[in-house]
């Protein structure tokens, strides 16, 4: 490939832990290749439906901003796509960099996003609880959304507006109604893969659904990203910035495309 990845046994120093799981074959973040990314016709449109009023709170776990939703029932799902199940949105986080340069965890065509935003979903179908889908091979569904600079985008701008509240690892704060789809593309293009999380537990639990539009935000909403802190109250301040994971071998994968 034409991008290199770091040693696959160093210690990613986010985490002090290793960077990839022994015998993994399917980890994430990959590359996207986009002409080696394979058109499927059976492939459907991603259905999602929100119910913005599941929002709980807004939280800094000491690796991203989170924002948890209510996924007692299943008020707030998606279906299709790729899926053969509805998954439950748990939650969604970014990912980002010190600088525009850098910071989403997949690239396309080898190049990175200044971040990227992950919508966390569960496949309360086939399984009691988030965490035992966590542990099986078609328990979650992330959407993955690129973030581009350009124009402030006003939905952003709401959560952008709640972190000085959640600086500090372990903070949250109550975040009543907010509707993620406003983040999400219109655009109904995506690729997906079977990949990972991104980080610990690293599990091989991933159908990934990379949408192939970016939205939009402006510099001073990147910047409020990077105030935000990965150390808790009373410790030594260190920066919430690049907390993307290194790409991990594509193996024997295929990307498949919904659009050709
Ligand atoms: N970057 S990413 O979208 O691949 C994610 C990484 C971790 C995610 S999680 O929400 O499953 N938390 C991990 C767990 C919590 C409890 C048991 S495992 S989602
Ligand atoms: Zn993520």
């Amino acid at each position: 490939a034409c991008c290199s990845y770091r040693l696959r046994d160093a210690l990613h120093p986010l985490w002090q832990s290793p960077l990839t799981i022994p015998g993994g074959t399917r980890q994430s973040p990959i590359n996207i290749q986009w002409r080696d990314s394979v058109y499927d016709p059976f492939l459907k449109p991603l259905k999602i439906s929100y119910d913005p009023t599941t929002c709980l709170h807004i939280w800094n776990n000491g690796y991203s901003f989170l924002v948890e939703f209510d996924d007692s029932t299943d008020r707030s799902t998606i279906v299709g796509g790729p899926l053969e199940n509805q998954y439950r949105l748990k939650q969604f986080h970014f990912h980002w960099g010190a600088i525009n340069d850098w910071g989403s965890e997949h690239t396309v065509d080898c190049k990175f996003y200044p971040a990227e935003l992950h919508l966390v979903h569960w496949n309360a179908v086939e399984y009691p609880s988030f965490e035992e889908a966590v542990m099986e091979g078609n328990g979650l569904a992330v959407i993955g959304v690129f973030l581009k600079l350009g124009a402030r985008h006003e939905g952003l701008q709401t959560l952008v507006d709640a972190l000085p509240a959640v600086r500090h690892k372990d903070t949250v704060i109550e975040f009543d109604v907010f509707d993620p789809s406003c983040l999400i593309p219109s655009c109904p293009d995506y690729w997906t893969y079977a990949g990972s999380l991104t980080t610990p537990p690293l599990t091989e639990s991933v159908t990934w659904i990379i949408k192939k539009k970016p939205i939009e935000v402006d510099e001073d909403q990147l910047e409020a990203f990077r105030t935000l802190l990965f150390s808790s109250h009373g410790e030594e301040e260190r920066r919430m910035v690049d907390n993307f994971r290194p790409l991990q071998p594509l193996m024997n994968r295929t990307v498949r495309s919904m659009s050709i």
